[in-house]
């Protein structure tokens, strides 16, 4: 096992072919060659040391979201004070030996998080507090949508897919959106499922 395992990462076209009529080699290499035969996308996720990320993350990373044969290039984004415990987010994802999960980048820079990616996940945002509602949350988080629609525009991949989370996510999808204006508009999209359901649940 130990000579084929070298082997298959010296050479991407993986083992010969009687190895691959070896049961436990089969599934090692179905594994390894769909991981070697795809390029990693970037997938950035605002708001990577947060609540939500924290669930997100582990997902996109080990293949629930993209595909378990889609390998992840894993771009975290987070403000300055967070760094500290971003970089612990990152040591537990290492820690976790993903096979899928290549790069992983922790940083407090839109323009680097947002660097040629496929795809976005906008978490970071404030949340609300006892008391709020989610338009209360407006004056804070617009302007991190515009910031971020920005660094968008100027740094992603013109196919980037957009999706936004963090609340009123529908306006924080239009405002980054309008930042973003050579990105198609279609390729934002405002993650408003949990309302549908309780709206269906108050209904039912
Ligand atoms: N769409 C939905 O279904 C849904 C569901 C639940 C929560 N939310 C929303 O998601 C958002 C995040 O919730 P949470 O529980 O993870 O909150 P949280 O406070 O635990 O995490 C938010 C993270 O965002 C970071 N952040 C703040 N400003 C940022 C910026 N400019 N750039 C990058 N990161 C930034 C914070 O530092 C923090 O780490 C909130 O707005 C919440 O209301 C949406
Ligand atoms: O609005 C929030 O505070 C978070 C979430 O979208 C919810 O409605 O529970």
């Amino acid at each position: 096992m130990g000579q084929y395992t070298k082997d298959i990462y010296r050479d991407p076209s993986g083992p010969p072919a009687e190895a691959r009529e070896t049961p436990y080699i089969r599934n090692f290499e179905d594994t390894v060659n769909l991981i070697v035969s795809k390029e990693p996308i970037r997938v950035c996720v605002t708001g990577a040391a947060g609540q939500i990320a924290y669930s997100l993350l582990y997902s996109v990373a080990k293949g629930d979201v993209f595909g378990k044969d889609q390998p992840v290039n894993l771009l975290m984004l987070d403000i300055a004070p967070m760094m500290g415990v971003l970089e612990g987010v990152k040591m537990e994802l290492q820690d976790c030996a993903l096979s899928l999960l290549r790069e992983v980048v922790a940083t407090d820079d839109p323009e680097v998080g947002f660097k040629d990616c496929d795809v976005a996940m906008l978490v970071g945002a404030m949340p609300r507090r006892e008391g709020m509602e989610r338009k209360d949350l407006l004056a804070a988080n617009v302007k991190i949508f515009k910031v971020q629609g920005q660094a968008l525009d100027k740094v992603a991949k013109k196919t980037v897919k957009v999706v936004v989370v963090g609340n009123p996510a529908n306006t924080n999808a239009c405002i980054c959106a309008k930042y973003a204006p050579s990105i198609p508009r279609e390729n934002f999209s405002a993650l408003t499922r949990l309302d549908q359901n309780r709206a269906q649940a108050m209904v039912s």
